[in-house]
């Protein structure tokens, strides 16, 4: 699938949809708080697991009980794309079961 730039109406439409999620400059980002640094840190694993999976990477920042990403497409000049979005949707779903807000 060719992996293409989104519009900025495009991802003002797809973020409406992702209640947490932010565009900052040309980066999609989101930070969550855990119960503790342990919960934090297995759901930086879980997070890496779906990324392998999908084969898009996000910048992970695991703090002591916060998890932060911050992703975009390098292969389009580091523009946001579906990729980016689909991992986010991915993140949004594992959240809750980590307990994380
Ligand atoms: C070959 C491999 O799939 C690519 O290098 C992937 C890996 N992870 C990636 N992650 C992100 N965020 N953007 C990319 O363009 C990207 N490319």
């Amino acid at each position: 699938m060719p992996v293409e730039p989104l519009s900025h109406k495009e991802i003002e439409d797809r973020l409406a949809e992702l209640p947490g999620w932010s565009l900052d400059g040309d980066r999609l980002t989101r930070s969550y708080r855990l119960g503790s640094h342990f919960a934090a840190t297995a759901m930086v694993v879980h997070i890496a697991q779906v990324q392998e999976e999908l084969g898009h990477h996000s910048d992970l920042t695991l703090g002591y009980n916060t998890v932060a990403l911050s992703v975009n497409t390098h292969s389009v000049g580091g523009a946001v794309t579906e990729k980016d979005f689909e991992l986010a949707r991915r993140v949004e779903d594992l959240a809750p079961g980590h307990g994380a807000h």
